[in-house]
């Protein structure tokens, strides 16, 4: 029985990844909350991997959002995603953790990176601005893993996934990501007859779309290789524009009203297909139909707000 420590367990990914950990029946699942233990803190991190001493250490627990949350808040999102990675790397080092998966995001690579993405353009031209400062402290999360493994002989590695939906995801109007956006706004426009919806920017820039169960199993795959690659793309291999995932998003909600485009809101990057044959090759794939898993985190949402824990 092994033991892992998940950190950020009550997040999207953290909850997927402790659903999975659980289903495979062979791990011993270490938690806390944010008042148990601040992930801000050096020392409090520092005696508390030391006291727990798990085998594995995954850090899914980052400050987290979407296009207008990273570009009104990037001092934060600079400042806490740097100090969670480091406290977290150097604190399993030091506790001699011999296994660390760190979770990054596709928004590593620059702006106007080769289509599809491939791991080794990384740093090979500038970021998109809207996110630059979250992409810094995940570029440097993956450099300390990378750098611990090559300095200390320890197995610390990363994965980087693509734009992820599921249960448990953030509905707020401005901070989240656009699939819970617009899973709230079209929800609401049905609720209220509205004749019609407004989606941020021109709605032509191309994002694809991994549940976060999928993303849970690439982890574990990933944890259970001997020699991973140091970082790693997890995507699903395929894009759609926002115009199209409005008109997805509208039909599983059941929204039949006009959808309009805000173009003063930004785009970011213009498209960000992760080239996933790396992962494929060490045999990994995704397997829920982007249809179904949107239907299904519409009903997350739902119940949700009916038993009061939507993140609203
Ligand atoms: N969502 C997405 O589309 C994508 C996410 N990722 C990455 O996946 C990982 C998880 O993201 P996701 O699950 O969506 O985010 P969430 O916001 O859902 O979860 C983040 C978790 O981190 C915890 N956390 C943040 N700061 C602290 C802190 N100082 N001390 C203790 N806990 C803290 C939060 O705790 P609390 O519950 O108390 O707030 C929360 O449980 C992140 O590394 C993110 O960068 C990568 C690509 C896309
Ligand atoms: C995962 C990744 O997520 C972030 O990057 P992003 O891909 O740009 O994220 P997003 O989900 O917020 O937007 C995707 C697209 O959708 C459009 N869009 C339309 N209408 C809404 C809307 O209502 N809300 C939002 N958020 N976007 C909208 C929006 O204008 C953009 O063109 C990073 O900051 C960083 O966090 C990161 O790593």
């Amino acid at each position: 029985m092994k033991k892992i420590f998940i950190a950020g367990h009550r997040g999207m990914v953290g909850s997927a990844l402790v659903r999975e950990a659980e289903s495979r029946g062979d791990f011993e699942v270490i938690t806390a909350t944010r008042d148990q233990l601040d992930l801000l803190d050096q020392a409090a991190v520092f005696d508390f991997v030391a006291a727990e001493k798990p085998d594995i250490v995954v850090i899914a627990a980052a400050k987290v959002g979407g296009i207008h949350a990273n570009s009104t808040y990037p001092a934060d999102f600079l400042y806490e995603n740097l100090a969670i990675a480091s406290n977290l790397v150097e604190g399993s080092r030091r506790a001699e953790v011999d296994r660390v998966l760190f979770l990054g995001s596709s928004c590593i690579y620059p702006k106007l990176a080769p289509q599809p993405m491939p791991e080794d353009c990384l740093l090979t031209s500038q970021l998109e601005v809207t996110n630059e400062a979250y992409a810094i402290a995940k570029i440097a999360g993956l450099k300390l893993c990378q750098h611990y493994r090559a300095q200390h002989g320890l197995n610390y590695h990363s994965a980087m996934p693509t734009n992820l939906y599921g249960p448990g995801d953030n509905y707020h109007p401005e901070n989240s990501h656009v699939i819970p956006a617009l899973i709230r706004r079209f929800h609401e426009a049905k609720e209220a007859d509205a004749e019609s919806v407004t989606i941020w920017g021109t709605g032509t820039p191309r994002r694809e779309f991994l549940h976060t169960d999928d993303l849970a199993k690439a982890c574990f795959h990933l944890l259970s290789l001997d020699n991973p690659p140091d970082w790693v793309n997890v995507g699903v291999g395929d894009d759609i524009s926002i115009h199209e995932l409005a008109e997805l998003v509208a039909e599983t909600v059941g929204f039949k009203g006009e959808i309009l485009t805000d173009p003063t809101k930004p785009d970011g990057t213009p498209r960000k297909l992760m080239d996933i044959s790396k992962i494929k090759a060490t045999g990994w794939s995704p397997a829920i139909d982007f249809r179904e898993g949107l239907a299904a985190a519409y009903q997350d949402f739902l119940a949700s707000l009916e038993t009061g824990a939507a993140r609203l």
